[in-house]
């Protein structure tokens, strides 16, 4: 049976449709030796939107992340972004002085694991003022506020502020993790399964914050998540990875209500 080709669809939603992207990504590829991770992925992300990336394991959603943060150097693609002083330029053949810059200044990121995120052993405070010091900022006063800013957005408990990730529960270090990912108000937030391995109701939790940051803040989001639920909660629009490419993208209630491509619709069942 022919598959429909993206094209045949509606894309985006009719609020982003005569908006210039935020970010423009096109043919991003990367190897590991014999693997395959990501191949010729295309994609843009519209001011204030939330995308997410669904796929098996192994499909490459994470590897498209950390090549989005400037922490993997890509094999082919170019990357644009449009914020003051990058807006004509590939990311990708910045030397690495400015993709750090760039990196600490716009884009921000929560991992998974929290220890890939955040100092364990570092006060809470601490962890989201270090991001503020790489930005330059240096009085005491202004870091500690800052900080406690960025810390009650993401609705972490003030009393805490003092205790290191390592002695908090799961949920806490997502939040500190997301307090230092929005510190510096980022064009871009990437969330890599963000409430993956969190109780349920820890999970719910956490998502109600992404929900309202996401509405007071309008973070453009790229979020990676296995569970379908939070991606119908969060996100505007979907792409479904496999094998390193995008086999269907397109708005979040077409893609889960009415998958068209056999690998989505195995993936929508599976996950009822
Ligand atoms: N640093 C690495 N070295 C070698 N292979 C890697 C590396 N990082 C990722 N891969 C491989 O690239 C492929 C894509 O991995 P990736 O982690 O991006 O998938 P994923 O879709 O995020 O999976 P999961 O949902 O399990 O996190 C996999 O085959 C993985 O084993």
């Amino acid at each position: 049976m022919p598959q429909p080709q993206p094209h045949q669809r509606r894309l985006l939603p009719p609020r982003l449709v005569r908006q210039a992207p935020l970010l423009e990504l096109r043919g991003l590829s990367k190897r590991y030796g014999r693997i395959v991770a990501v191949q010729g992925v295309n994609l843009e992300l519209y001011p204030g939107e939330t995308v997410g990336i669904v796929g098996e394991s192994g499909s490459g959603k994470s590897t498209v992340l950390r090549m989005l943060n400037l922490e993997e150097a890509a094999d082919a693609g170019t990357y644009h972004l449009a914020v003051p002083g990058f807006t004509e330029q590939n990311l990708f053949a910045l030397d690495r002085f400015h993709q750090r810059q760039l990196r600490i200044q716009q884009i921000g990121i929560v991992y998974q694991q929290p220890h890939m995120g955040l100092r364990m052993q570092a006060t809470s405070g601490g962890n989201v003022a270090e991001r503020l010091i790489m930005a330059g900022e240096r009085r005491f006063a202004t870091l500690r506020r800052a900080a406690s800013d960025a810390l009650a957005s993401s609705e972490f408990p003030a009393d805490r502020i003092d205790d290191p990730p390592a002695v908090l529960s799961g949920g806490m270090q997502q939040r500190v993790q997301l307090a230092k990912a929005i510190a510096l108000r980022p064009a871009l937030l990437l969330l890599d399964e963000p409430t993956t391995g969190l109780d349920v109701s820890i999970q719910a939790l956490v998502l109600d914050t992404l929900l309202r940051l996401r509405r007071e803040r309008q973070i453009t989001t790229l979020i990676v998540s296995h569970d379908l639920g939070v991606i119908r909660t969060l996100a505007d629009r979907v792409l479904v990875m496999r094998h390193g490419a995008v086999v269907e993208c397109g708005l979040t209630d077409q893609i889960l209500d009415d998958p068209q491509h056999p690998y989505t619709q195995q993936l929508v069942s599976a996950r009822l």
